[in-house]
């Protein structure tokens, strides 16, 4: 079903085959701007697969990603960033050795324009520039909730902070479109339902976002669009509500759940 709004990435016809087995195949579907899209489907469906294809870690064998306008099948993850898209990984990336904030600033850096010889002069330039980072990733804490660990080592903190910290850095770089592969894998209920918070809430200052997810209380209740894989294929996708009738995707389900929900 056709539904309204602008484009901004464009998932045209991917196919990725690794030897002889298809991980995606033929996969197309579009996300809106200021939508959030949950890719779901079985172990093996080829989720992580097409996350990779997306953000340039793996180049796909055939097809064409478009996001905000500009083809970007093969370009370098570096160049997909710079264009506005970030990502968080299924296993915690951060660097446990830096504090929290300065965590954050790696993601802010992206925009800076000082150059490295002026950041090793340390001219007055430089410093009012790394203020205004600073400033910046706070204010990137305090929308994920955990300004008041600024100045904590990212290694201290426990594994659901270090999930928002992680958005915290994503959002610094001021992406258009932020992938979230697998947001609530090892979070707790309350932990769960606050990432759902943060999530909404950046949503409404304009991010657009695509996660794969298989905590499907989770995907019901905030996505505005699902993809649906199976096998490497798109199996059916739509609203949650058109989800949840989808007989393909429940039967796809069976063995595992019986129902999607
Ligand atoms: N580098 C690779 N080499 C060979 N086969 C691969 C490779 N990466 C993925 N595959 C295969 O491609 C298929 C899709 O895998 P993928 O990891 O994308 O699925 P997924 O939906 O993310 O699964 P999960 O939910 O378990 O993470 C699987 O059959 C997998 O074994």
């Amino acid at each position: 079903m056709k539904r309204n709004g602008q484009v901004l990435l464009t998932v045209e016809h991917i196919t990725k085959q690794f030897g002889g087995v298809v991980a995606v195949n033929d996969v197309s579907f579009d996300v809106n701007k200021g939508e959030i899209l949950a890719v779901i489907g079985p172990n093996g469906a080829g989720k992580t697969t097409l996350f990779n294809i997306v953000t340039g870690i793996l180049a796909p064998s055939s097809g064409t990603v478009r996001f905000n306008g500009t083809d970007i099948t093969g370009k370098k993850p570096y160049q997909i960033a710079q264009l506005g898209m970030t990502r968080t990984f299924q296993n915690l990336e951060v660097f446990t050795n830096m504090s929290v904030i300065e965590n954050v600033m790696t993601g802010a850096h992206r925009n800076m324009k000082t150059s490295f010889l002026q950041a090793g002069l340390r001219v007055p330039s430089v410093k009012k520039e790394e203020k205004a980072v600073e400033e910046k990733a706070m204010r990137c804490l305090e929308k994920v909730g955990i300004a008041h660990l600024a100045y904590e080592r990212a290694e201290t903190l426990p594994y659901g902070n270090q999930r928002l910290l992680e958005i915290a850095r994503a959002i610094a770089a001021e992406p258009a479109l932020i992938l979230l592969d697998e947001p609530m894998a090892g979070l707790n209920d309350e932990e769960s339902r606050w990432l759902v918070e943060v999530i909404l809430q950046l949503r409404k200052e304009g991010l657009t976002f695509v996660f794969v997810e298989h905590d499907m209380e989770t995907v019901m209740a905030i996505s505005d669009h699902i993809v649906v894989l199976d096998n490497g294929v798109k199996i059916g996708e739509g609203t949650p509500e058109e989800i949840y009738r989808n007989k393909a995707v429940v039967a796809a389900y069976l063995g595992e759940e019986e129902t999607v929900c």
